[in-house]
């Protein structure tokens, strides 16, 4: 399912959360929707699982747009940390109730789940603890086998080993069962190496969408005597620089970056991580580099 948004805008009163963009997201994609805090995230995604209305322009998913829309609405599921369940209920009665939702939801896969995360289904939700709950919603999202499926920050709470978990399942499941995965998440180094395409917000406007290994490409962290760095780096963009004792590490940005130049004027040449670019792009400063 193609998602088109077309000059996208939502207002909370006087706050403009998200400035008007374009972007397309193909077809069975795993994309990592990045930015700070208050960037517009939770806000873009709302609007693409049609929780919220846009305040302008509209999302369309495969031509449709999702507020209401029953028959789009089947297609994607949300998940995000503030999914509270009925707590009255057991997780098998949770899982039973969500199914009837998603045409495709597969048991086979929900059960397989919560095996996985030590969840029983005659457990009651009521009981579950943070990780515990964001386990449960975690096996709704990959077992609801939606054509979009989104998350949203999903692992609150979530120790390492079972957020490590978390990335092998949904991979090992994209694999089987290919479809649009879009993840939004500040543990950006754990998961980057999952991101095909990554969408970078900064104060509601889109900074950059492009694939991760082409983003990558973009940049270098260039290290050696501050006057031959200088010297490679001049003219050009620099997101970040430390000297100490005439040693010179910086971060450069760009097309036709040349590591081969730089090696052979004796400096070191590494690339960036997507984190360290989603920190160094979204500076406060007035950069705009789509
Ligand atoms: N319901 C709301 N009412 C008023 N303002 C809101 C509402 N929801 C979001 N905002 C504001 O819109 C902006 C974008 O918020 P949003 O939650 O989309 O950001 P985010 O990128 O998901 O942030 P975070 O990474 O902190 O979760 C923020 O300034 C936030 O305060």
């Amino acid at each position: 399912m193609k998602i088109e948004i077309q000059q996208l805008e939502k207002h909370y009163g006087s706050k403009q959360a998200l400035k008007p963009f374009n972007l397309t997201i193909g077809n069975e994609k795993i994309i990592g929707l990045l930015g700070r805090n208050g960037a517009g995230k939770t806000t873009l995604l709302q609007m693409m699982a049609g929780h919220i209305k846009p305040s302008g322009g509209q999302v369309l998913i495969n031509g449709e747009k999702p507020f209401n829309n029953r028959n789009v609405l089947q297609h994607i599921c949300m998940i995000s940390e503030a999914n509270n369940f009925k707590r009255k209920l057991k997780i098998r009665e949770v899982l039973k109730t969500v199914s009837r939702f998603y045409p495709n939801w597969s048991q086979e896969t929900a059960e397989r789940l919560l095996k996985t995360f030590n969840l029983s289904p005659s457990q009651s939700a009521k009981g579950l603890s943070k990780g515990m709950e964001s386990a449960l919603s975690i096996t709704i999202g990959l077992a609801s086998h939606t054509t979009i499926t989104i998350f949203d920050e999903p692992y609150i709470g979530m120790d390492a080993s079972a957020r490590y978990t978390f990335y092998d399942i949904l991979l090992e499941e994209y694999e089987i069962h290919p479809r649009t995965f879009i993840i939004s998440t500040h543990l950006i180094d754990e998961v980057s190496n999952l991101f095909e395409e990554i969408v970078l917000l900064k104060d509601g406007n889109l900074l950059t969408h492009e694939p991760a290994d082409v983003l990558l490409a973009k940049s270098l962290q260039v290290s050696g005597p501050a006057v031959q760095v200088d010297r490679f780096t001049e003219g050009k963009q620099v997101l970040h620089a430390a000297e100490i004792m005439g040693q010179k590490s910086v971060m450069i940005f760009g097309d036709d970056l040349d590591p081969a130049r730089a090696k052979a004027m004796g400096l070191s040449t590494e690339r960036c991580s997507i984190q360290e670019l989603m920190v160094y792009l979204t500076e406060k400063e007035e950069k705009m580099y789509v």
